[in-house]
């Protein structure tokens, strides 16, 4: 008698040309998608965690289902993905405050926890700016890829987590890496795309094994602060993802304030008291500029709706 397969649970940890490789205990499974999907246009991402025949020797499988995703982006493609390590290197490139507010605001819309590591602290002083992000409730990690501190710490952070890396080039991505991961960088994305291989062929994200049931994502799509381009976020949207303005949620005199403006804004008043940062507010007035040039029909045709 044959053995019945039975159903697994697993983690797409690569999606490419159609195949779906599945973890499960530690196995890599190789899938196809069911028929399904691609009649009614979904597309199972790295990251999702799905229901899947395992077929013949880990090879053959079908995924049956994908299971209800946290959140998921279009560029790069990946599900679920809890945190985001914004590398920001303090000099030499010096940081660009809007961009690193924009990429936290994608992480804010998107439930995505982003954490800000601060390099090259051996060659110019980082408190100050540290704090304005700090004061602003995330954590910030500072050192020096010279001699990296903090390696354990953010190791521990991954652990049971699907985390990635977002760096502009020159800050020391590639260095903290290797620092803390010596043996898996070697074939991550960042740097087969420096090798030349992999150009011409659709980004497509793996995940790797970081230790602790904690994935790193890795994609050339990562390399740079890029994915902000790609969401839109509504105006109304806006003011929740600055965690800083929360508690003055409710409090300004006008119901529905754009925070820009208006008289009696509880949040301009933090602000102007230094409660809070002047730049971060000033990346929430452009950004907000912005979502109002928004037509609807632009955000609609890059909103689908989340399957749950
Ligand atoms: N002094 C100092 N130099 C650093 C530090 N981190 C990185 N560097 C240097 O900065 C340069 C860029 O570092 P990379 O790790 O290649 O930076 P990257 O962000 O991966 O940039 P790309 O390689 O261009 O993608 C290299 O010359 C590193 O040796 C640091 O903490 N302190
Ligand atoms: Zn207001």
């Amino acid at each position: 008698m044959t053995q019945r397969l039975e159903t697994k649970t697993g983690r797409i940890v690569k999606a490419i040309a159609g195949f779906y490789y599945c973890m499960a205990d530690g196995v890599l499974y190789e899938c196809r998608g069911r028929g399904a999907f691609r009649k009614n246009e979904i597309t199972p991402l790295a990251g999702d965690l799905v229901e899947f025949f395992p077929g013949e020797e880990q090879k053959g499988g079908t995924v049956t289902a994908i299971l209800p995703r946290k959140n998921e982006l279009v560029r790069p493609p990946v599900a679920n993905l809890d945190q985001l390590f914004l590398v920001i290197s303090i000099c030499d490139p010096v940081p660009n405050m809007q961009v690193i507010d924009k990429m936290i605001t994608v992480c804010e819309y998107k439930h995505i926890e982003p954490v800000l590591i601060v390099t090259k602290i051996d060659l110019a002083d980082a408190s100050s700016f540290c704090r304005v992000y700090e004061q602003a409730g995330f954590q910030v990690l500072s050192l020096s890829n010279e001699e990296p501190q903090h390696l354990d710490t953010i190791r521990q952070m991954m652990a049971g987590k699907i985390s990635a890396f977002a760096g502009n080039t020159g800050v020391g991505k590639s260095s903290l890496l290797n620092n803390l991961f010596p043996s898996l960088c070697v074939d991550t994305g960042e740097i087969s795309q420096k090798l030349g291989r992999g150009r011409h062929t659709t980004r497509h994200v793996t995940l790797y094994d970081a230790g602790g049931g904690g994935f790193i994502a890795d994609t050339p799509g990562f390399g740079t602060m890029e994915i902000g381009q790609y969401e839109l976020i509504r105006k109304e949207e806006l003011a929740g993802c600055f965690r800083e303005f929360s508690p003055y949620e409710g409090a300004c005199r006008f119901v529905g304030c754009s925070h820009t403006a208006e008289k009696g804004c509880a949040v301009r008043e933090a602000v102007a008291d230094g409660v809070i940062d002047k730049h971060r507010y000033e990346s929430y007035c452009a950004f907000y500029e912005q979502a109002k040039q928004l037509k609807d029909w632009e955000i609609k045709k890059m909103k689908k709706p989340l399957r749950r």
